[in-house]
């Protein structure tokens, strides 16, 4: 049946073996990235495929099983180690220790900047150490070890020790399907989870399958975390080490700007849409014990596993917008985000935390006090092979369709549920009107708009050059918001470009211009940053100041 299906569709010998192998009963091998961007990147290869007749023996819906799509994992017994305590107990600091100590290993984290906090510390400690995440590759000579948002986890190489950390986002509904990829398909001789003791019987389910040798370590706090009887009040009562916790980009800069406004304090901010390397220089700024910014403005972006110098964290408010509906933060992101005060290391000795509002006070309160609820299930999304094996199946034409038909149809265990794949829709609906496909924020109108215009331009000419979008002339810092707005959409759209390069050069030439230009991007909304709340004529010393302060960080 595989030579026939070669000889009809051109499967790749890859492909064959894959076919072989699911009919002989064995399992399929998963690419290294199952994640939105390279969704988007399969899309063109369903479409070719996807009027295939095949054979209905196999049922490339049946996601029961997913511990057998990882051989590699498969063939180790692994020792499983979970490091498992309240924030700031020193889980990752012992996951860590054995990482540095081991002959080749992979840390995966859910942010950024926690890769990069990592990767720092162990090529500090002479462990050359590179960084992938999904905008960028820092590769240092002779690495054996990594440091990856966890989307990028290899599943395909051998390590002797791998960290994931935060494991209790695999109960995540967008992206927990990636932590479950990490969790069992990670070939390492030791693997060590770091995070809640809520997601530890479900791991323990979980793992029943696979074989491997599990272990619960227990953690307690290293210093305490006082939640405090008054609120804020005014911001006359912010100090140095305090961060002041907003989920909206407006709201983040209105707190910056009244804080600076009263001229005594310089705020550093992080939030999601900053472009990352301007994240990672707040962050370091803020953490700079001689740097004079000395509070920290942030969204959630900071909830997780990160070390900084915070004493006190102020929730400006308890509601999100989580995209439907403002509603009250959830027990673990209460927990999380007031876990970064006091961390253990810093020169704080203990963390305080509280809110700016009195009435916000109770939910602060009893939030932090509360056990977060045993996860029940965990994130699942199958690998591209089987979509594409089963688009060869359908009638169907069209991703956007075969992927619904798909979800619709699928088969899971009860232990876990179907990732939220609305973002994976809305790219499959852009795929299906244009001859080519890429990894975009698709509710980002510049971006999708530029995800458009190159589509168009490398299906017409196959080459897609980049216009100079910031000459020297043509510098100018945002003055509004909007403008401030738009350069992080331009951010993101030469991000594309970059990613785009990496991977077909010769249509995509200008990686240098779009790699510089996306430098010269984040320095200016870094300008703004910085120029920000400082309008009063009481300023000009701070504003010196500042000055100095950014081009010791650039
Ligand atoms: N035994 C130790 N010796 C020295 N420093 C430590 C030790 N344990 C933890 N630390 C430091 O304390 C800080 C908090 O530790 P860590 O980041 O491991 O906490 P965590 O339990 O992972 O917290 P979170 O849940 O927020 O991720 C870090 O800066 C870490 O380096
Ligand atoms: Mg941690």
């Amino acid at each position: 049946m595989a030579s026939l299906l070669f000889r009809q569709r051109r499967v790749s010998a890859l492909g064959v073996s894959r076919i072989l192998q699911a009919v002989n009963g064995d399992s399929f091998r998963l690419q290294p990235e199952s994640n939105c961007r390279t969704f988007a990147t399969f899309g063109v290869i369903i479409r070719n495929y996807s009027s295939g007749k095949g054979t209905a023996k196999l049922d490339f819906t049946d996601l029961t099983r997913p511990h057998t799509w990882y051989l590699n994992a498969r063939k180790k017994q692994r020792k499983v180690f979970l490091h498992v305590g309240p924030t700031n107990s020193g889980k990752t600091y012992h996951a860590l220790k054995r990482l540095e100590s081991s002959s080749s290993g992979v840390y995966c984290g859910p942010l950024r900047l926690l890769a990069w906090e990592v990767a720092e510390r162990l090529n500090k400690a002479r462990v050359p150490c590179d960084l992938i995440t999904g905008q960028e590759k820092d590769e240092v000579d002779g690495a054996k070890h990594k440091a990856v948002t966890v989307e990028m986890a290899d599943v395909t190489s051998d390590y002797e020790c791998a960290v994931i950390d935060e494991i209790q986002m695999l109960g995540c509904k967008t992206r927990g399907f990636s932590f479950t990829r990490a969790l069992l398909g990670i070939a390492a001789d030791e693997l060590h989870l770091c995070g809640d003791a809520a997601a530890v019987p479900l791991i323990q389910e979980l793992l029943k399958v696979t074989g491997d040798d599990v272990q619960v370590r227990s953690y307690e706090r290293l210093l305490p975390l006082v939640p405090l009887e008054v609120p804020l009040g005014s911001f006359s009562n912010i100090r140095t080490g305090d961060c002041i916790v907003s989920f909206s980009r407006k709201g983040i800069y209105k707190l910056k700007k009244k804080i600076e406004t009263g001229g005594k304090h310089l705020c550093s901010v992080v939030y999601g849409s900053l472009p990352p390397e301007t994240r990672t220089r707040q962050a370091r700024m803020f953490n700079d014990a001689s740097s004079e910014f000395d509070v920290l403005v942030a969204g959630d972006a900071i909830g997780m596993g990160l070390n900084l110098n915070i004493s006190r964290i102020i929730f400006s408010t308890m509601k999100k917008f989580d995209g439907l509906e403002r509603r009250d933060l959830t027990l673990p992101e209460v927990k999380q985000i007031a876990g970064r005060a006091g961390r253990y290391g810093s020169k704080y000795p203990m963390g305080e935390v509280t809110c700016l509002d009195a009435e916000d006070l109770p939910l602060l309160h009893s939030s932090l006090k509360s056990a977060s609820p045993t996860l029940q299930q965990a994130g699942i999304f199958p690998s591209f092979d089987f979509i594409y094996m089963y688009s060869r199946l359908q009638q169907k034409r069209g991703l956007y369709q075969i992927l619904e038909d798909f979800l619709e149809n699928a088969k899971l265990s009860e232990n876990y549920f179907f990732a939220n794949c609305e973002e994976m829709l809305k790219v499959a609906a852009v795929i299906d009107e244009l001859p080519l496909s890429f990894p975009v924020d698709m509710d980002d109108e510049i971006s999708s708009q530029g995800l458009t215009q190159f589509a168009e331009n490398y299906a017409k000419k196959g080459l897609v050059r980049l216009k100079e979008i910031f000459s020297p002339g043509s510098l100018q810092v945002p003055k509004t918001h909007s403008a401030l707005k738009e350069l992080e959409s331009i951010h993101k759209v030469l991000e594309l470009y970059v990613w785009l390069s990496f991977r077909l050069d010769e249509s995509f030439p200008d990686h240098e211009l779009a790699s510089s230009q996306k430098a010269i991007c984040s320095m200016l909304i870094e300008e703004f940053l910085e120029r920000l709340g400082f309008q009063n004529p009481t300023s000009r010393k701070l504003n010196s100041l500042m000055a100095k302060k950014r081009r010791q960080y650039l």
